[in-house]
C-alpha cells in the first residue's frame, strides 16, 4: 500500500503536469487571438466554449463530479479569453437577482472586472457602445425586470446587443427567488450569436400571428418566443404570412447554446 507520502508525491507530479499543460494551453490561445486578429470575428467564442465544454461532459468518470469539472474549464475559457481581451462585464442588479453577480463572476473569471448597473437600458448601451465587452441580464422568467423589449429598438451608437448565451451553463432547474427571479441570466453582446450544436433560438414575433415554439413572455406588442435549434426565422410564422419578404413580423433577438445537466 501507499504511504502518504508516496501519494502525496503523486499528487504533486500530478499538479506540475497540469499547470504544464495550462501554460501551453494559454500560449495557443495567444496564437488563436492572433489567428482572430483583422475580421476573423469576436474573441468570446460562446458555441466553441459550450462544444468544449459538452465534450469534457460526455467523457467524465470518476469522482470528478459534472457542476466542479464546469467549474475548473469556466475558470481556464475565461483565463485564456481574458489573455486574448480584456473582459468587462457590465450586470444588471435588479432587486431580487443579485445573484446574477455570481452567475456572471463564475461565467467570466477572476480576471474580468464586473460593473453592477441599475437599469438594464444602462448594461445595452454599455454594450451596443462598446464600453462593457458583454451584459449579463436576469433570465426573462422575471417579469419584474422585463428588458427583452428593449432589444427591439434601435441604440444610439453601435451594434444592436443579442442574446448570445444563458447563464448557468450547468442546469440546476428554476429557482423559486424574489420578484420573479428564477436563478438564470442571459448574456448580450454586440455581436451576432453562433451555432453549437444545440441551441435555442429566441424570436420576439408580433402579437396575433401564430408561430410555433414556447411562448415565454408578451409585452409592447410582441411576444417572446423560443425554439429548440439555430434558426434563422421562426418556424410556423412564414407559413402563415405566406413568406412575403417584409411582411414577416419578427426579431430574431438571439440564440444559445442548450445548457448541460448536472447529472
Ligand atoms: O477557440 C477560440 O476561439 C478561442 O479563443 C479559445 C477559447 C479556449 O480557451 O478554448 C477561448 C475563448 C473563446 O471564447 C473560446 C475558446
Amino acid at each position: 500500500m501507499s504511504t502518504l507520502d508516496d501519494l502525496r508525491r503523486e499528487i504533486d507530479g500530478i499538479d506540475e503536469a497540469l499547470h504544464d499543460l495550462l501554460m501551453r494551453r494559454v500560449e495557443i490561445g495567444k496564437q488563436v487571438a492572433e489567428a482572430k486578429g483583422g475580421d476573423r470575428g469576436p474573441y468570446f467564442r460562446p458555441g466553441r466554449e459550450a462544444q468544449i465544454i459538452r465534450r469534457l461532459v460526455a467523457r467524465n468518470e470518476s469522482f470528478l463530479n459534472v457542476p466542479t469539472l464546469i467549474r475548473f474549464w469556466r475558470e481556464i475559457l475565461s483565463a485564456n479569453l481574458n489573455m486574448q481581451t480584456h473582459v468587462h462585464a457590465a450586470v444588471f442588479m435588479a432587486e431580487g437577482a443579485e445573484r446574477v453577480y455570481d452567475l456572471a463572476r463564475d461565467h467570466c473569471g477572476i480576471s474580468a472586472s464586473i460593473e453592477c448597473m441599475d437599469g438594464a437600458g444602462k448594461v445595452l448601451d454599455a454594450v451596443s457602445s462598446g464600453a462593457a465587452t458583454l451584459g449579463v441580464l436576469p433570465g426573462v422568467a422575471m417579469k419584474a425586470a422585463r428588458w427583452w423589449p428593449l432589444l427591439l429598438s434601435d441604440r444610439a451608437e453601435g451594434m444592436a446587443p443579442r442574446i448570445i448565451a444563458r447563464l448557468p451553463f450547468c442546469e440546476t432547474g428554476p429557482e423559486a427567488g424574489i420578484n420573479g427571479f428564477a436563478g438564470d441570466a442571459f448574456i448580450v453582446a454586440a455581436q451576432e450569436p453562433e451555432e453549437s450544436g444545440e441551441d435555442r433560438t429566441l424570436f420576439a414575433v408580433e402579437t396575433g400571428h401564430a408561430v410555433d415554439g414556447e411562448i415565454l413572455d408578451e409585452a409592447d406588442g410582441f411576444r417572446l418566443v423560443e425554439q429548440a435549434g439555430f434558426l434563422e426565422a421562426p418556424e410556423g410564422l412564414e407559413r402563415h404570412m405566406g413568406g412575403r419578404e417584409g411582411e414577416v413580423p419578427y426579431y430574431r433577438i438571439g440564440a444559445y447554446a442548450a445548457p448541460v445537466h448536472a447529472g
